[in-house]
């Protein structure tokens, strides 16, 4: 019968309620009653109707308790610390009407307390949503302050709608965490999980729930049990400590645990819109965006392509953890086809697997160690010292001066020097050159890359640009050969990288071609970029540019590659900066497992993305994400989230390989840049973000400069 009514009518409802009532040993005459009160029974429609309905039911099998003295208990300890219910009224009437009357009565006042309650639940459940806002935003409660009972949420038994909200909010945050629920009545509570299923299901997107009812020791219990009295949500962090500050016996734990579900039919997927803007110049405002509704992983699935991008450090970590010693990159398709067709080596950008291990150990060794930095610090310094002449010449002689284009000859000019031993002449200034025309090339190859990589190959080779980029990289190439046969031309040359292959003999002529000429690309534009960050955020903050100098005087003017890591100031200045405008904004990996994300399973062979830009400003990992506070990274921590707030140069075997001399690079020039001029933004415009592959100002940075 009941089943050819309504789901959710009123009438279905009363036959249900009808239907609990015979089973709890009612009187006849009770029943009746009861079927009479139901029609003035408000269902609370403005509550959450479900959930009036698990308050009511509940309400109702307690008025078996028939005699003054029980009613009273029940409605001391059901409605008055719920709701609220005026306990002199509620008397009143008992003593008016007696216990002949008592049924009816109950009824009514019943009715009562559900419109009470209205207004009073929905000022509960702003007040828990404040309460969990609060804890949001001061970090969800971690082992210790459980222990001392914060993140304790009192939690009406009817508020399914809060309850909901509450699940949801630990969730988005913890997602394996153990939810506990203590709670007024077990009827009722048993009455609004079961219907809270539906709304978990929906809230949290996974397709089936299974709820556990355990009690601390984790023993099974019958959730229609009517032993616990306490209303009280908590989230146990790691899921492994109890209760112990709450009386033995006087809660439930409920597991909410999400069956396996399909990654494929996450509901946090991007449409095609998304995923083309992920690759436009508000790429990093669609990511704060879906980090904001997210948290955790969101998904962007489109012209056959997969990325799953990670916010959480956790998940990163794992990531990290799981790549092993030869992480896979994302494909470059444009360079790896070009290449291919051509029979050239694909190089270490390019290839992944043993090929790309082997290569890259071979160039770590000239690229990453304290001892080959040290070879190439003389020549970067003296580069920097040039460059900040050049700046000082132009400023005395009152000339219009870019300091984008002098920091574009500073970065061809370090590099070159770094690459190949010798002045490549960008620095001091004369005339355009082939480096010029190349660093030009290959910011034109950038710009240009992301439309062709969104093609699949057999469109992407007759694609019109395809030409342009086989012309563009016909020219990178033929710059870097000449140089090379430069470099075997002359007699003597400063230590480079290109020397040490060269006399190794480790890589092929073609290994040392390619690989030269993506490390040249690779370091111009993030160089550049970085260091007008750099002096974008000094100018706003001039008391650091005269602490930089400071620490500079205090460590002794001699400056050595050991003294230069003894700025600490300095260090933190960039370290700063690049957590702010990370210029490689994100980074991929192609994982080789399975790996579990939250109640996602993402299948092995997914490219999973790493945003620098989120992390960096993730409010969950850092107090004041938005603001420019060197100061946070003076004191050394091992702790993961600072790890990962702070990792512009990607992370794990296949981190920048050029991390060290970028480094250099931006701190010598800041170092010399300071010591010459003060400097201020020429307007207060708001400079913001724009990614053109690289994260880029969205505005050129202009400054005022005074001499020191
Ligand atoms: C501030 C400047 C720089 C930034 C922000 C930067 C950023 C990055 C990032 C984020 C990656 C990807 C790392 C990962 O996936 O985990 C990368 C890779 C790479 N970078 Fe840099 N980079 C910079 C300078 C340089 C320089 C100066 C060089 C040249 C020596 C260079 C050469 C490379 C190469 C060859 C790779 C590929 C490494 C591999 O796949 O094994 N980078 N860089």
């Amino acid at each position: 019968m009941n089943y050819l009514l309504k789901k959710n009518s009123k009438k279905y409802r009363l036959r249900r309620l009808c239907g609990i009532v015979k089973s709890s040993n009612l009187s006849k005459l009770f029943r009746k009653k009861i079927k009479y009160a139901c029609r003035y029974i408000d269902f609370g429609k403005h509550l959450n109707k479900q959930c009036s309905w698990g308050n009511f039911r509940a309400s109702a099998l307690l008025g078996k308790y028939q005699d003054k003295e029980n009613l009273y208990v029940m409605r001391k300890n059901r409605f008055n610390m719920n709701y609220n219910v005026k306990q002199e009224q509620a008397m009143d009437n008992l003593n008016k009407h007696g216990s002949g009357k008592l049924v009816t009565k109950f009824f009514k006042m019943l009715r009562q307390v559900l419109q009470a309650s209205k207004c009073l639940a929905s000022k509960l459940l702003k007040s828990i949503y404040m309460q969990f806002q609060e804890l949001n935003a001061n970090g969800f409660p971690n082992k210790t302050d459980l222990s001392k009972n914060k993140g304790l949420i009192s939690l009406s038994s009817c508020g399914q709608q809060i309850f909901t909200r509450s699940i949801l909010l630990v969730r988005e945050k913890y997602t394996d965490a153990k939810i506990w629920v203590c709670h007024t009545i077990a009827y009722s509570f048993h009455a609004i999980v079961t219907n809270l299923h539906n709304n978990i299901r929906r809230c949290i997107g996974i397709r089936k729930v299974k709820i556990e009812y355990t009690d601390h020791r984790k023993r099974s219990i019958c959730p229609t049990s009517r032993k616990r009295q306490l209303s009280v949500i908590a989230v146990d962090y790691h899921a492994t400590r109890r209760w112990s500050h709450v009386r033995r016996g006087s809660h439930h734990a409920v597991n909410v645990h999400p069956r396996e579900h399909s990654f494929f039919h996450s509901k946090f997927t991007g449409c095609i819109k998304d995923f083309i803007q992920v690759f436009g110049p508000k790429a990093h405002h669609i990511l704060t965006q879906k980090f904001e509704q997210n948290r955790r992983m969101f998904l962007f699935k489109a012209l056959g392509q997969t990325i799953a991008f990670l916010f959480d450090t956790r998940d990163v970590h794992l990531v990290m953890k799981a790549e092993g010693r030869c992480p896979h990159h994302i494909d470059f398709k444009h360079l790896r086809v070009y290449r291919e067709e051509r029979d050239y080596p694909l190089g270490v950008l390019v290839s992944n697997g043993e090929v790309w291990r082997k290569q890259r150990k071979i160039l770590n060794k000239h690229l990453v160690g304290t001892l080959a930095m040290a070879r190439y610090f003389p020549a970067i310094d003296e580069v920097a010292r040039l460059a900040v002449d050049e700046l000082k010449h132009d400023a005395m002689m009152k000339k219009d001066f870019n300091v984008e284009e002098i920091l574009s000859d500073y970065a061809i000019e370090a590099i070159g020097r770094v690459l190949y031993g010798y002045e490549i002449g960008c620095l001091p200034r004369t005339s355009k050159n082939d480096f010029h025309k190349f660093a030009e090339t290959a910011r034109i190859n950038f710009g240009k890359a992301k439309k062709l990589l969104l093609l699949p190959r057999i469109v992407m080779v007759h694609h019109p640009e395809w030409r342009e980029h086989v012309k563009r990289w016909n020219f990178l190439l033929k710059t870097t050969q000449n140089a090379i046969a430069d470099f075997r031309h002359r007699q003597e040359t400063a230590p480079c990288v290109l020397s040490g292959l060269l006399h190794s003999g480790e890589l092929t002529e073609d290994e040392i071609l390619i690989n030269i000429t993506d490390m040249m690309i690779a370091s111009i534009d993030t160089t550049i970029t970085s260091i007008q960050w750099c002096l974008h955020e000094l100018s706003l903050n001039p008391e650091c540019q005269q602490l930089i100098v400071e620490e500079y005087w205090n460590e002794g003017s001699n400056l050595t590659y050991h003294t230069l890591h003894g700025l600490k100031f300095l260090k933190a200045v960039v370290k700063e900066t690049l957590r702010l405008h990370p210029t490689g904004f994100f980074t991929c990996r192609l994982i080789k497992e399975d790996m579990e994300v939250g109640s996602n399973r993402i299948p092995a062979k997914t490219n999973v993305a790493i945003s620098m830009f989120v992390m960096g400003r993730n409010p969950f990992l850092t107090t004041d994400p938005d603001s420019f506070h060197p100061q946070r990274w003076l004191k050394d921590s091992a702790d993961l989230d600072q790890f990962y707030q702070n990792v512009p140069f990607g992370f794990g075997p296949r981190m920048c390989l050029g991390r060290k001399v970028a480094e250099m690079e931006i701190m010598l020039f800041l170092l010399q840049f300071c010591r010459a001029f003060r400097f201020y933004p020429k307007n207060s415009d708001h400079i913001g973000h724009k990614v053109q592959l690289l994260l880029v100002p969205s505005k050129p940075i202009e400054l005022i400069l005074s001499e020191r």
